[in-house]
């Protein structure tokens, strides 16, 4: 029931209005794309694609934002707030947060040098939030492959989405809480690298837990295919990353992408799409929130 051109009379100028705010902030600081990729992400696996993650705690109220995976971890929220301002500029009342998500993870994936792709819309915002459905259904970076693979059936992806999808760690950064027990205790890393990590990510847990890697080592910033080379020499920062190319079922798409650009873009491109179609709101379900950050 989503449509790609669901705001083309409602709202005619919501694509540019969203990806200038996108390209300014991306141009302030290049990791803002990656950060925004991670929040559809994390918004579509809790319940579905419906802004639930925007929501912030209140007295009487508990979001998502303090769940393990999001807390101290997801950043981007003034960029949407700075989107919804814009887009409410030109169209005041008429799109959705959730929609919103959906538009800037695929205008940062397209301005970080990746393909684009027609993104469909037509979500509506939630009323609630679930703390405990974000900490059970994102997949934590200690998770094996046959985790990772039950993560994504849960929400309808495939294995071989969750090995398109994943290629978004091809972008951004990680904090070395996230990667501690894979470059100190794992034995299928590069000593190498490795040890390069460990020098800025001490084993002690405590000390340094906030200091930050980039994912992808060699081109953090631009949204390429060189995660799948990494993980082929084993310099996966994440052991959820190199549980990919591991001797398991997926080694074989791992090589494929590391080998074509062009598939892995439009794997990653149809994969979007279908995470973007997880359980929408949509008719008179939820709302259309005039703050991304509380509900009406
Ligand atoms: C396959 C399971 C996945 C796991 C276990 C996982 C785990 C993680 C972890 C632990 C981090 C670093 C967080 C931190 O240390 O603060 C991270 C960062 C990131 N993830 Fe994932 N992730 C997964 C899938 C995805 C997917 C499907 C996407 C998007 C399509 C995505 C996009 C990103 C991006 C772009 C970053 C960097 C964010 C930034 O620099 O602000 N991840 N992920
Ligand atoms: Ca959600
Ligand atoms: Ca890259």
């Amino acid at each position: 029931q989503l449509s790609t051109s669901y705001y083309s009379s409602s709202c005619p100028d919501l694509f540019s209005t969203v990806s200038g705010v996108v390209q300014s902030a991306i141009s302030k600081e290049k990791r803002m794309g990656a950060s925004l990729l991670r929040l559809f992400f994390h918004d579509c696996f809790v319940n579905g694609c419906d802004g639930s993650i925007l929501l912030d705690d209140t007295s009487g109220f508990t979001g998502e934002k303090t769940a393990n995976p999001n807390q101290n971890s997801v950043r981007g929220f003034d960029v949407v707030d700075d989107i919804k301002t814009a887009v409410e500029k030109v169209c005041p009342g008429v799109v959705s947060c959730a929609d919103i998500l959906a538009i800037a993870a695929r205008d940062s994936v397209a301005t970080l040098g990746g393909r684009s792709w027609n993104v469909k819309l037509g979500r509506r915002d939630s009323t609630t939030a679930s703390l405990s459905a974000a900490n059970n259904n994102i997949p934590p970076p200690s998770s094996s492959l046959s985790n990772l693979i039950s993560k994504f059936s849960d929400q309808g992806l495939s294995t071989k989405d969750l090995v398109a999808l994943s290629g978004a760690h091809t972008i951004g950064q990680a904090r070395c809480i996230s990667f501690r027990a894979h470059i100190y205790t794992d034995t299928n890393i590069d000593s190498g690298f490795a040890n390069t990590r460990q020098s800025n990510c001490p084993s002690t847990a405590g000390s340094g837990d906030n200091n930050l890697a980039p994912l992808d080592l060699q081109t953090p910033t631009t949204f390429d295919n060189n995660y799948y080379k990494n993980l082929i020499s084993t310099k996966g920062l994440l052991h959820s990353d190199q549980e990919l190319y591991n001797g398991g079922s997926t080694d074989s798409q791992v090589k494929a992408y590391s080998n074509s650009s062009g598939s892995f873009y439009s794997d990653f491109a149809a994969a979007m799409i279908k995470m973007g179609d997880i359980s929408p709101l949509t008719g008179s379900s939820g709302e259309i929130r005039k703050n991304c950050r509380k509900i009406n």
